[in-house]
């Protein structure tokens, strides 16, 4: 039978990009593929400087780095739309973007997931100052319809969020993988299982194991 083909997006800052969103991105497609699922493309969409964060530095330079960040990649790529937007984008409207853009492009039945670190879960049910909810529990219920993927990140608990929204009946669809942490234990065992180790070492020692079959 044909595994069905998915592509994960990763929103965010990129202020600047680091190793933990690059490996974030391949732990996400580790799991999906051991689930059965083929990752076709995963894509790091910056936000726009509308966002209004008073640290984010320009999105021409974000958007710049994350592409330098992808360029060893085959199968990730930075995309522009969402910061090349004059205003701020929900991400249920990002994520809509790009299911449009992949139907096209890839085909349409190629699914589009969004793939976030804990710390993003642990907002869905947090306020900003004025009173309002940081993220509309109606977007938050479509994405996860859609499909969400979470890489818990030290000192967060989205676990603990998930369970306090699950009164709404819906986030048993949530796919909690296991957190990212480099040791060379974890490195050997993931060579062994034929799973990535991209972005936990450089390249060059990636190379080398390779050319000497080492761990197999
Ligand atoms: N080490 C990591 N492990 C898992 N998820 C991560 C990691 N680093 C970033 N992410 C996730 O990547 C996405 C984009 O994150 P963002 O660019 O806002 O980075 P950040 O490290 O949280 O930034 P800042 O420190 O500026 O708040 C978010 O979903 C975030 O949770
Ligand atoms: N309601 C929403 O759609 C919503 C709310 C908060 C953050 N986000 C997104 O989450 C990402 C991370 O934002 P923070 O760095 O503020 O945690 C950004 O891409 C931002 O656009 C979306």
């Amino acid at each position: 039978m044909e595994k069905s083909k998915v592509v994960i997006l990763a929103v965010g800052s990129f202020n600047p990009p680091t190793f933990g969103h690059l490996r974030m991105l391949e732990d996400a497609k580790n799991s999906l593929e051991l689930s059965g699922k083929e990752v076709v493309e995963g894509i790091l969409s910056p936000v726009s400087d509308a966002y209004g964060k008073s640290t984010l530095i320009g999105s021409n330079h974000r958007l710049a780095m994350t592409e330098a960040a992808v360029k060893s990649s085959d199968w990730l790529r930075a995309d522009g739309w969402e910061c090349s937007q004059p205003v701020w984008t929900t991400t249920l409207n990002v994520l809509k973007h790009h299911q449009q853009e992949v139907k096209i492009r890839l085909g349409p039945d190629v699914e589009v997931l969004l793939i976030v670190g804990g710390d993003v879960v642990e907002t869905f049910d947090k306020y900003n100052a004025d009173g309002s909810l940081v993220w509309n529990l109606e977007d938050v219920q479509e994405i996860v319809s859609i499909g969400l993927v979470v890489q818990p990140r030290p000192g967060s608990d989205p676990e603990e969020t998930l369970k306090n929204l699950d009164f709404l009946g819906w986030t048993q669809n949530v796919n909690v993988i296991a957190s990212n942490v480099i040791s060379s234990t974890s490195l050997r065992a993931a060579i062994k299982e034929h799973r990535s180790i991209k972005y936990t070492t450089p390249d060059e020692v990636i190379t080398y194991i390779k050319e000497h079959n080492l761990y197999e």
